[in-house]
């Protein structure tokens, strides 16, 4: 597997530290305009950083697009002559439709979009997948890639924009959520440091408890809620102020963003 992350930036970073932590890829190009911060990753004997996209792709087959969606058209534009039907072209830019990468560059080349979130870099993101016409046949490929690094599920393209808010911007929405908890828990007493290790692994080991059981968060919401303990007192004085309606809206504003960021 020959992989160029061309738009070496927060998200292709954290793609190219799971492409390593998973052994991924035989080669790695790294391409941004500017490269002197991510020179290091050289020390990786088998990564090349520049910023020449032409060179990046001339000598790969899998290329991840990670550039601000304002970017991507020149980029392709300047590309289109270089890519063939030999490259598996996965594109992680958000609102950036399949339709418009096919009028650029032609509905003759395995297109794939996928949306993967930050936790890739340490081989746990959630990652959505979907594919143009030709590019069902590298889809079980792309699947790999990012299995590797984390969980894949296949949906339809128009579910792109909801998977977005729900897997990609959703990692910010969680650690708000992490840092809200550690802040309670200084003010209960914990230092920093142990306000959000216990913040952390509880969010965790949550998570952990419904991928494993395959149960409903309520279930187990109800074996901790002891009646009239504390937790219960809690929750509801959380939803008195409002906690699922603010986080519901803000998932709905997020989403609806992704519209006029889609209309440039
Ligand atoms: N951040 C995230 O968590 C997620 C982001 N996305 C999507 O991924 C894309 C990237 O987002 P993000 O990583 O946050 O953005 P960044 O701005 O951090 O990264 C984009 C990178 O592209 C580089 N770049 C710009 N022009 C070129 C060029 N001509 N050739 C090569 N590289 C170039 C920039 O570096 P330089 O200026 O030095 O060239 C920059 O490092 C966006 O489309 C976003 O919607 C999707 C899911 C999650
Ligand atoms: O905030 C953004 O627009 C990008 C897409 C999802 C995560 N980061």
């Amino acid at each position: 597997m020959k992989i160029a992350i061309i738009g070496a930036g927060n998200l292709g970073l954290s793609i190219a530290k799971g492409v390593l932590h998973s052994n991924g890829a035989t080669t790695m190009y790294l391409t941004k305009r500017n490269t002197s911060e991510i020179k290091d990753f050289e020390k990786y004997g088998n990564v090349t950083v520049t910023s020449d996209n032409k060179e990046a792709i001339q000598n790969s087959d899998t290329l991840i697009f990670a550039v601000q969606p304002g970017h991507f058209s020149s980029i392709l534009e300047e590309m289109k002559d270089l890519l063939t039907e030999n490259h598996v072209i996965i594109s992680t830019i958000t609102g950036f439709s399949i339709s418009k990468i096919e009028e650029i560059i032609g509905a003759d080349k395995h297109i794939v979009r996928s949306m993967p979130n930050t936790a890739i870099s340490v081989g746990n993101s959630m990652t959505c997948i979907c594919s143009n016409e030709l590019g069902k046949k590298r889809i079980d490929l792309a699947k790999a890639i990012f299995n590797r690094m984390g969980h894949t599920l296949e949906i339809p393209e128009e579910q792109m924009q909801a998977a977005t808010v729900i897997c990609a911007s959703g990692i910010a929405f969680w650690m708000r959520l992490i840092r809200a908890t550690t802040q309670g828990a200084i003010q209960l007493g914990f230092d920093a440091k142990e306000a959000q290790e216990l913040a952390m692994h509880t969010c965790n080991g949550a998570a952990s408890l419904l991928i494993e059981s395959g149960n409903h968060p309520e279930e187990e919401i109800d074996r901790v809620t002891t009646p009239k303990g504390c937790t219960i007192e809690g929750l509801n004085e959380m939803e008195h102020q409002g906690l699922s309606s603010s986080l519901i809206r803000g998932i709905v504003t997020s989403f609806e963003k992704i519209s006029k960021i889609r209309k440039g």
